[in-house]
């Protein structure tokens, strides 16, 4: 391609890294880029995301994608709503970063070192559902802002610990701050946290194939196509904050041969879970092929909700 391919790009240091990951790759592959930054409503406002929605990050985007300012868009994609945006497709999806929550702890301490009563700063609903069911005496404690100053709030002082995704940590040259990666058995990641979306318009094939043969890692794109076909279900029919992490496996078939997989694993919390110190929580996992990755994600929705997940509690409960 002769043309200058224009890369949008939110303008934080984080943004900035991922979308020099892509950018790099479409200069390998040969191709002239220039990076195009675009502030978001998001990067204005200090309200918690709760109140200013789904999508504060990612709809200037997807709108300078639109109006032909940029080519190609960068997200994390965790971060994207799940409904569809007319007029622009997924062309790839990266290779994952690690997609574990991370802790950072004052003192170098692990969660299980934390006294009862210890603070724990997170934004995240399904950070603070998981972190309250360990039944460790934990005090969640809402906070937002960039990386760099949530940090400071451990380090001087005003909370013992805060949770962050080790991916954004990770590309930011910070995974020495980490105390301890978390289990997902313990705390499942945000669905597709770690991955990127990256898109172009519906109607620029030559930019769409040139990404899907550059930047696109099939395995992860399964994997979060599994994830994300979970979220989707479950927002549907349930409230409750929701975990999940898919993962590509290699199965031994008894012929021999070798199958690739997608192992999915999900969480949501059962009733209202501001109800109680700590909540009940609905798990469940599920296995299969590689190209039934939607399909997976939604039945293990369905499985979610059979056995509870988010099923409001007493009358009068409503969905939030
Ligand atoms: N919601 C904010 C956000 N969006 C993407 C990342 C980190 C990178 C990623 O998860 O891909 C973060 C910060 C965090 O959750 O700690």
């Amino acid at each position: 391609m002769t043309r200058t391919i224009r890369i949008g790009t939110r303008a934080s240091a984080l943004a900035l890294t991922q979308t020099g990951t892509v950018a790099d790759a479409l200069r390998r592959a040969g191709q002239q880029v220039e990076i195009v930054k675009v502030t978001t409503p998001g990067d204005r406002s200090s309200a918690p995301i709760a109140e200013i929605g789904v999508g504060v990050f990612t709809s200037a985007l997807r709108e300078a994608l639109k109006d032909g300012r940029v080519d190609v868009a960068v997200h994390s994609y965790k971060d994207l709503p799940t409904a569809a945006e007319p007029g622009i497709v997924l062309a790839a999806v990266p290779p994952r970063e690690d997609p574990r929550d991370a802790l950072i702890a004052r003192d170098g301490l692990t969660l299980a070192e934390l006294p009862p009563g210890s603070t724990v700063g997170t934004g995240s609903n399904r950070r603070s559902a998981q972190l309250r069911a360990l039944g460790l005496g934990l005090q969640v404690v809402p906070i937002r802002g960039n990386v760099d100053s949530r940090l400071r709030k451990v380090h001087e002082g005003e909370l013992d610990a805060i949770v962050l995704a080790r991916a954004g940590l990770s590309r930011l040259g910070l995974a020495d701050q980490i105390t301890e990666t978390l289990d997902p058995i313990q705390m499942l990641p945000s669905p597709a946290q770690g991955a990127l979306a990256v898109e172009c318009r519906a109607d620029d094939v030559d930019i769409e194939h040139l990404l899907q043969s550059t930047v696109n890692d099939a395995g992860t794109r399964a994997a979060v196509t599994a994830e994300r076909a979970m979220l989707a279900a479950l927002e549907a029919g349930c409230s409750a904050p929701v975990g999940a992490l898919a993962e590509v496996v290699e199965d031994l078939e008894a012929d021999g041969s070798i199958v690739e997989r997608i192992s999915l694993r999900g969480v949501a919390a059962a009733g209202d879970d501001e109800a109680s110190d700590v909540p009940v929580l609905i798990r469940a996992s599920a296995v299969a092929n590689s190209g039934d990755a939607e399909r997976l994600g939604r039945e293990l929705a369905a499985e979610l909700l059979d056995l509870g997940a988010g099923a409001l509690s007493g009358p009068g409960g409503k969905p939030r």
